[in-house]
């Protein structure tokens, strides 16, 4: 089942009098259940493409829907509550609210959902140990450092069990250690049946997942899937593409 579907999406910015274009033509489809890399140079567009499948932004044209919603056509309430429902984000700016203790900054999705507080406190005990930040649980974002704030935000994210989870950069603050662990917790979700779409510099985090689109000059220049390669394999074509694209040479 096609989870999201994006047709012939274009954004451009105004600047001043001149405008400019980030994204050209962006068409692709996001089956229910994948996971999907999307890689390319800084300032190629990742961002903005992410900012317009999180509903915090919306395309000049094109079209794009999720579970058959029209994005576009959403009002900011509406865009809010469906942010809510639907989607988990882990995102670079983690968001977390300072008045909060790193607890109830992850249990506030799932209290604007009413969910009950048994059941919060038993979906936390293993994601908290498995990020390990169970002793984090009753400081503040302040006091922990941004490598933690960063998995404090993954555990928000999941904690809701969102149908699609969208990350950018989910490794960028975190050691190899941690990195590999918030991963490979990504990889249960995802085998668990959730859908994850993330913005990676990182080829070895992109080889965590089972495709990774490549964009540049605002178009998806090229996909790989990982098929039946090992994860090793796979990061060696995912680094193979990467320096061809960056290099101007061809990719295959
Ligand atoms: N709000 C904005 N106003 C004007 N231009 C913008 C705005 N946001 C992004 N851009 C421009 O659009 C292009 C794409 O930016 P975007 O942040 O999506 O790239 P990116 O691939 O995420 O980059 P990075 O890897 O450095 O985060 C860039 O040229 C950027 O300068």
């Amino acid at each position: 089942m096609t989870l999201l579907e994006l047709q012939h999406i274009q954004k451009s910015y105004q600047e001043g009098l001149k405008s400019k274009v980030a994204l050209k033509d962006i068409s692709f489809g996001i089956e229910s259940g994948e996971y999907v890399a999307i890689m390319g140079e800084s300032g190629a567009g990742k961002t903005t493409l992410l900012n317009i499948m999180a509903t915090l932004d919306k395309p000049t044209s094109g079209k794009i829907e999720l579970n058959g919603t029209d994005l576009k056509s959403l009002s900011e309430n509406e865009a809010a509550h469906f942010r809510r429902k639907e989607l988990g984000f882990v995102f670079q700016n983690f968001d977390l609210l300072d008045t909060f203790n790193n607890r109830d900054n992850i249990f506030l999705p799932l209290v604007l959902s009413k969910v009950p507080e048994k059941e919060m406190q038993a979906r936390l005990t293993g994601l908290a140990e498995q990020l390990e930040i169970t002793d984090l649980l009753d400081r503040y974002p302040s006091e922990v450092s941004g490598g933690q704030k960063q998995r404090v935000a993954a555990a928000r994210a999941l904690i809701t069990q969102p149908e699609l989870i969208l990350a950018d950069e989910p490794t960028g603050a975190l050691d190899s250690h941690s990195s590999a662990q918030l991963l490979e917790l990504f990889d249960q979700v995802n085998q668990a049946g959730q859908t994850i779409l993330m913005v990676t510099h990182s080829a070895l985090t992109a080889s965590y997942s089972k495709r990774t689109l490549f964009i540049k000059d605002g178009i998806i220049y090229h996909q790989l899937n990982r098929g039946e390669l090992s994860q090793k394999e796979y990061l060696d074509k995912i680094s193979a593409s990467l320096n061809s694209i960056i290099n101007g040479g061809s990719v295959n």
